[in-house]
Order: structure tokens, then C-alpha cells, then sequence
């Protein structure tokens, strides 16, 4: 039979079986693309005081505003060892860069809240197809009928 004679689940999933590693249908191709955000993250200048834990010494009442610390190494790190199970996990952690910097500082003006917001433009604007695309992967698999043995 023809492909377009399929209904849309076969056809989806005669696609996806076809393009296994294209990154419509790979449901971990979103780990690639995080390593690649964040490479793009650590080339901008912005984002230099946020990849490391930040320095309670010069920053003393981080903690108490702080409850959750979080970095980009932190971030890499987890990244790197597989314990992220979904984008949407990498994307909360990185969010939480974000707010505890907003939290921290008392004036919208302050030159590092200004850094994580044009960062968090960046993000956003990357992370938002690498978890449509991670979400389509998934629906294309779940759709999927079991295939009997
Ligand atoms: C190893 O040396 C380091 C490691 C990390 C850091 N970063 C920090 O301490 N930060 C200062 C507080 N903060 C804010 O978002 C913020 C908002 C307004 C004022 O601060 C997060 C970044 C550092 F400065 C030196």
C-alpha cells in the first residue's frame, strides 16, 4: 500500500520508523540540543556570574533568600551525567537561575538581574522547540501499537 493510503498514525509512524534519528522523532535527540543551549549560554559574557555557585562571601544574604541555589555548572553536570529525564527538567532548573537572581536583587535595574534577563530571552526563545519537538517524539512513540512479538 501507498503511504498516503495510511491513516495518520501509521503515516506517523511510518515517518518516525524512517527518520529514527532524525530529531523530529528521537525522543533523546532533546539532550543534544541541550548541551548545544547550553554551549550557546557560556559563550555570552551575561552569563559568567551564574556558572558557578554563587559566592556566599561577597553575596552574604544569598542564603536566606535563596532556597534553592542553582548554577549553570550544577545544570552541565546533571546534564552531562544523564540525570535530567526530560527537557522539561533542564528547563526548571534553569528557570531557577533565573528567579533566584530576580528574587536577590532589590532593583530591577541591577546590572546582574539585567544579565539574566537577556539570557533568559535567549533561552527561552531555543528551549521552547526543543520541548515541542520532545513532546511530538514522545506522542509519535506512545501512538505507536504495541507490536506483537
Ligand atoms: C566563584 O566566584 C563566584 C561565583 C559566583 C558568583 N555569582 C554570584 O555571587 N552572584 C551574585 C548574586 N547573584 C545575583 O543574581 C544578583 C542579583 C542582583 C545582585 O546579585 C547571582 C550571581 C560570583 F560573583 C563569584
Amino acid at each position: 500500500i501507498k503511504a498516503e493510503e495510511l491513516n495518520s498514525t501509521d503515516a506517523e509512524e511510518v515517518k518516525c520508523r524512517g527518520r529514527r534519528q532524525s530529531l523530529k522523532c528521537n525522543p533523546d535527540a532533546w539532550r543534544k540540543q541541550c548541551k548545544e543551549l547550553l554551549g550557546l549560554i557560556y559563550e555570552r559574557e551575561d552569563s559568567e556570574p551564574f556558572r558557578q555557585p554563587s559566592d556566599h562571601l561577597s553575596y552574604p544574604d544569598n542564603q536566606d533568600v535563596i532556597d534553592t541555589p542553582m548554577d549553570f555548572s550544577t545544570v552541565k553536570e546533571t546534564l552531562e551525567a544523564g540525570n535530567y529525564g526530560s527537557p522539561l527538567e533542564f528547563y526548571k532548573d534553569v528557570r531557577q537561575i533565573f528567579s533566584n537572581s530576580k528574587a536577590y536583587t532589590s532593583n530591577k535595574k541591577s546590572r546582574i538581574y539585567s544579565m539574566t534577563l537577556r539570557l533568559s530571552a535567549l533561552f527561552e526563545s531555543h528551549i521552547k522547540n526543543i520541548i515541542s519537538e520532545y513532546k511530538s517524539a514522545i506522542q509519535s512513540q506512545k501512538r505507536r501499537r504495541p507490536r506483537y512479538r
